[in-house]
């Protein structure tokens, strides 16, 4: 089905968000894969930390490479161009481009500052249209590359608490549709993955001030290790996979919302075909479970409203 072999020993991968959670156990499987990886974020002494470990798993020293660039994907479209052009300067053109920066935050519509809600499309939106617009054109020229989106669960289903966050990786998805159409003829593939929670700092950080509710809808769909995701999401991405999900309710979601995606794997398009439908039921007892979730907290805070 694919026209392209990646060899990886010549894949040159620049992964944004490379130094925390997903995206450096993403660098890591990269690799071990024998791939050479820039990792880029904003945080310097973070950086040149995941530096060093990502490359004790380095397996061929004279051929691979692990760099980092310092760089805030989210505000200045001219300072992402100048950090991809000194990734590509270091390692040579991009084979793969992975957006995995990104960040969350979780409150109920009222209680979110009205400022949360640019910053998320800031940050997981816009901090993924600049890197990938500064690489598509020479991706073009070369006919050849893979881009990554990661997106999350909340960018498949509206989940309480939400608000802010999910749209931002909603978006994503209607970014890499529409990408994928305009890049497919220059043999350039399109991933965007749909992680559950996954245990990483970034997780252990929006644990604060989490409302019951988006914990407990949220953990219905497991709780995953960094690097278990990182497997997935690459495996996908070498594969021109258009969806990538993780656990089996991740692959029935994936199934459910499929809609008009591209359709990458034969396989996958036969289960879309046949189990939309019966998932769409399956989605029905989980929507119930999550209204009694709401209908529980929601006595709760009156109980303690009460008694306070
Ligand atoms: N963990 C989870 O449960 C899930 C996570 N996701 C998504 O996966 C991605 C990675 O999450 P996770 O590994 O948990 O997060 P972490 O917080 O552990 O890592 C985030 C990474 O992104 C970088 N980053 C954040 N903001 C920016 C920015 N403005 N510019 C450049 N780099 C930035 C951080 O470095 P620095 O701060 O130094 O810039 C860090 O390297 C996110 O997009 C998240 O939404 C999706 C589903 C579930
Ligand atoms: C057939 C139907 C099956 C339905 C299964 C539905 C289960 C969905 C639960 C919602 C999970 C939301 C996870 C968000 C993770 C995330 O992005 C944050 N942790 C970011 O830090």
């Amino acid at each position: 089905m694919l026209d392209i072999t990646i060899k990886c020993h010549t894949t040159d991968i620049v992964i944004t968000g490379g130094s925390s959670g997903i995206g450096k156990a993403l660098a890591i499987e990269f690799v071990k894969k024998g791939a050479s990886v820039t990792i880029a974020a904003r945080d310097q002494e973070k950086l040149k930390e995941a530096e060093t470990e990502i490359k004790a798993f380095i397996k061929d020293a004279e051929n691979q490479k692990v760099h980092w660039v310092a760089m805030d994907v989210s505000k200045d479209y001219m300072d992402v161009e100048r950090s991809i052009n000194k990734a590509e300067s270091q390692l040579g053109p991009i084979s793969i481009l992975v957006n995995c920066a990104g960040t969350s935050i979780s409150g109920t519509f009222e209680d979110l500052p009205v400022e949360k809600f640019q910053q998320m499309m800031q940050i997981n939106y816009l901090g993924s249209v600049y890197p990938t617009r500064a690489v598509v054109k020479s991706m073009k020229s070369r006919r050849q590359g893979r881009i990554v989106f990661v997106s999350s669960q909340a960018g498949q289903l509206g989940v309480y608490g939400y608000t802010a966050y999910s749209p931002s990786k909603y978006a994503l998805r209607g970014l890499a549709e529409s990408l994928q159409m305009e890049v497919k003829p220059y043999n350039i593939y399109v991933t965007v993955a749909f992680p559950p929670d996954t245990d990483t700092p970034g997780f252990t950080n929006e644990q604060i001030g989490k409302p019951k509710e988006t914990q407990l809808i949220s953990q219905s769909s497991g709780f995953f290790k960094a690097e278990s995701v990182a497997k997935s999401v690459m495996e996908d991405t070498l594969n021109g996979r258009f969806l990538c999900s993780v656990g089996l309710d991740g692959w029935m979601l994936r199934c459910l919302t499929c809609g008009m995606t591209p359709i990458t794997s034969a396989l996958d398009g036969i289960q879309q075909v046949f189990l939309m439908g019966v998932f769409r039921l399956v989605s029905a007892f989980y929507l119930v479970s999550f209204d009694r979730i709401v209908q529980q907290c929601h006595r709760e805070r009156k109980q303690k409203e009460k008694s306070s």
